[in-house]
């Protein structure tokens, strides 16, 4: 599955010197190592919330609480949980350690909730930091020592510096401290690095070095997370690759992404695991071999020109799989050409809901019968990152009630009379890796939508008849030619129901309201036959039908009329399989538009009367004087 990156806290520590960098600055890094003072404004900003949380804490700046400290058990569990990141961060400590020694200060590493784990100090600061407690196993969250750097670097997810009586408590007046977050690849907080001293002056370099140790040990994180990977590192300018203030992408052997560091992924805000590499960079499968062990020059998807080699860990440089890499998906993706005749409304909706179900987020797709709903539905399949695993589509309409629940969920060996000897898999579960198509969800009984309620909540299947559940993973599209939303109103569609279903909702137009049917016309004409013209009043007469039936209808006329034709190169009206003249009248449209309104609502006339402004006792009126039979559904 696709997974979204993200950071909170993208600050990185490029520099730059052409306008191209700079735009890559301006895309990453808001701080620069080289200006202490706007990284200080930053830092310093959220003191007087960070008191007012302080005092809504209970805490008081003159009042010494009882101590927040873990006995020796506890942190030595704390620290067991934690190895992981104390492993990669104490060569970090002690780097940092070196370059703060003699200055009376001390370097910290704090676990997500500002509990020290590990402290490297001047044997001097000792002593005075033991009084107040800056030492492992102490709690350093704001709830327990009011407004300290620790605390409100975690609180509010960035770097910050607490000078003197910035300090909430009294007796920690005589510190300054410069704290910020360690975050693992998916960007959430894990640990905390900090620089504490006894110091008459706010230290404007040890902010700067706690963001260079906390960076270092993201990166150091990022590849002990993925060791088996392959890491593409990449600056503006090629001296900078290898150091901090380069990107890295970490990527699999079929040449995928992994994860990104902070740096990277201030480039690419939209960056998702899974997605192809070359989503990001233009690679073909001999630069990308290129790449391994020597600095190229590359461009990013949007233009960039940066310098990048690509590494593994302990690996030979052999190059990826490449054949595995598939094209930009923007190549292949984004004209929706088979859709696309004329009416900008019906590729845009293929682009909107490749994008959206790509983040798997669901979309549901409503139009009228015919209007090329699964037509779209296959169109972002072929286009998706899932396009070599199945689609499978079930017409929620038109499984029978009593089937339903095996044809879907699938069911063990024996579950019922009649039932397959070795069970079934059921749709969901060859949906697996893929695209669930629910067509006609609209159609679906009540108790069905509380199952399937409950599969998309908790993302496995129990089968009919077992009680082992199975892990599913798939995207998912719907489709129906109701109003999903007053079915929901009317209490015949679930509403919990719907909103997991209606990530993006999109509409499809009716062909009598597309801009484009003379240019559909002539391509569906052409498409059977290129050597055919359409003649102008055959044209006309295609034009003016009302086409209740939409594209579904429109595609059977017209191979009807090519198979029926008289001449070899022309379509003429003669051929037309349909009425004459279907221009519609005042009194065709009133009939079209109440039919519409029943189907809409599912036989709900009093809902249709309502859409239609008119009271239920007319609509039955008008219905008989237009002699259209229509089924009333009874409301239950
Ligand atoms: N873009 C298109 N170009 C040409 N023909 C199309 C297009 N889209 C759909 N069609 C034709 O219309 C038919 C109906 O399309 P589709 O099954 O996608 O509609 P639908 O909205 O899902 O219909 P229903 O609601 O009845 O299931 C297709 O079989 C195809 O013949």
């Amino acid at each position: 599955m696709a997974v979204a990156l993200s950071y909170a806290d993208t600050g990185g520590v490029a520099d730059c010197n052409t306008s191209e960098e700079a735009e890559m600055e301006n895309k990453t890094v808001r701080h620069s190592l080289l200006d202490a003072s706007d990284e200080v404004a930053g830092a310093t900003a959220g003191l007087a919330a960070s008191w007012s949380r302080s005092r809504e804490a209970g805490l008081q700046p003159h009042v010494t609480m009882s101590d927040a400290m873990l006995d020796a058990t506890a942190l030595r569990l704390l620290r067991e949980a934690n190895e992981q990141l104390i492993t990669v961060a104490l060569p970090e400590l002690e780097n940092l350690y070196c370059q703060i020694a003699g200055t009376n200060s001390a370097v910290l590493l704090a676990d997500a909730n500002g509990v020290i784990l590990e402290r490297q100090g001047d044997p001097a600061f000792r002593e005075r930091s033991q009084s107040v407690a800056l030492r492992p196993g102490a709690c350093w969250g704001e709830a327990d020592r009011g407004t300290n750097a620790i605390g409100l670097a975690l609180t509010e997810g960035r770097c910050a510096s607490v000078h003197g009586a910035e300090h909430f408590l009294a007796c920690n007046t005589f510190l300054t401290c410069a704290a910020t977050p360690i975050r693992n690849a998916a960007g959430t907080i894990v640990g905390l690095l900090d620089v504490s001293g006894d110091q008459p002056a706010r230290q404007l370099h040890a902010l700067g070095l706690v963001r260079m140790g906390a960076r270092m040990i993201e990166n150091r994180m990022l590849m002990a997370e993925f060791p088996d990977a392959f890491y593409l590192r990449f600056h503006a300018r090629p001296e900078l690759v290898g150091t901090l203030g380069e990107g890295i992408a970490v990527i699999s052997a079929s040449g995928h992404l992994l994860a990104m560091n902070a740096v990277a992924h201030a480039h690419f805000k939209t960056a998702r695991a899974g997605t192809p590499i070359t989503d990001y960079f233009e690679l073909s499968g001999d630069l990308l071999a290129s790449l391994f062990g020597h600095l190229v020059p590359i461009k990013t998807t949007y233009g960039l020109l940066v310098h990048a080699l690509v590494a593994g860990k302990d690996k030979p440089l052999t190059p990826f799989i490449v054949p595995e890499i598939k094209p930009p998906l923007k190549q292949i993706d984004e004209s929706f050409a088979e859709l696309q005749v004329g009416d900008f409304r019906i590729a845009e909706a293929g682009r909107r809901a490749l994008r959206v179900v790509e983040q798997n987020i669901p979309v549901l797709i409503e139009g009228e019968t015919g209007t090329g709903k699964e037509w779209l539905v296959r169109a972002v399949h072929k286009r998706s990152s899932r396009s070599d695993k199945p689609l499978i589509t079930v017409n929620c309409a038109a499984i029978p009630e009593t089937l339903a629940e095996a044809e879907l969920f699938g069911y063990t060996p024996g579950a019922f009379t009649g039932a397959n000897r070795d069970g079934a898999p059921g749709r969901l579960v060859e949906a697996d890796g893929g695209i669930l198509f629910l067509d006609e969800v609209g159609d679906m009984p009540l108790e069905l939508q509380t199952r399937l309620l409950r599969v998309l909540q908790e993302r496995e299947v129990v089968p009919v008849g077992g009680t082992t559940p199975r892990p599913v993973n798939f995207l998912l599209l719907s489709a129906t030619h109701q109003h999903l939303a007053s079915l929901v109103e009317e209490g015949r569609f679930r509403s919990d129901l719907f909103y997991r279903l209606c990530g993006l909702n999109i509409s499809l137009p009716p062909l009598r309201q597309r801009g484009d049917l003379r240019a559909l016309i002539q391509r569906m004409v052409a498409e059977i036959d290129p050597g055919v013209l359409v003649s102008k009043a055959a044209m006309g007469q295609l034009l003016a039908h009302h086409w209740p039936g939409n594209l579904r209808e429109l595609d059977n006329v017209l191979r009807t009329a090519m198979a029926l034709r008289s001449s070899a190169n022309q379509l003429d009206v003669a051929d037309l399989p349909m009425p004459a003249n279907r221009q519609p009248t005042l009194k065709s449209r009133e009939s079209e538009l109440m039919a519409d309104a029943i189907a809409r609502h599912g036989g709900n006339f009093s809902a249709a009367a309502r859409e239609l402004g008119v009271s239920r006792s007319t609509l039955y009126r008008r219905l008989q004087s237009a002699d259209l039979k229509m089924r009333e559904k009874p409301v239950s």
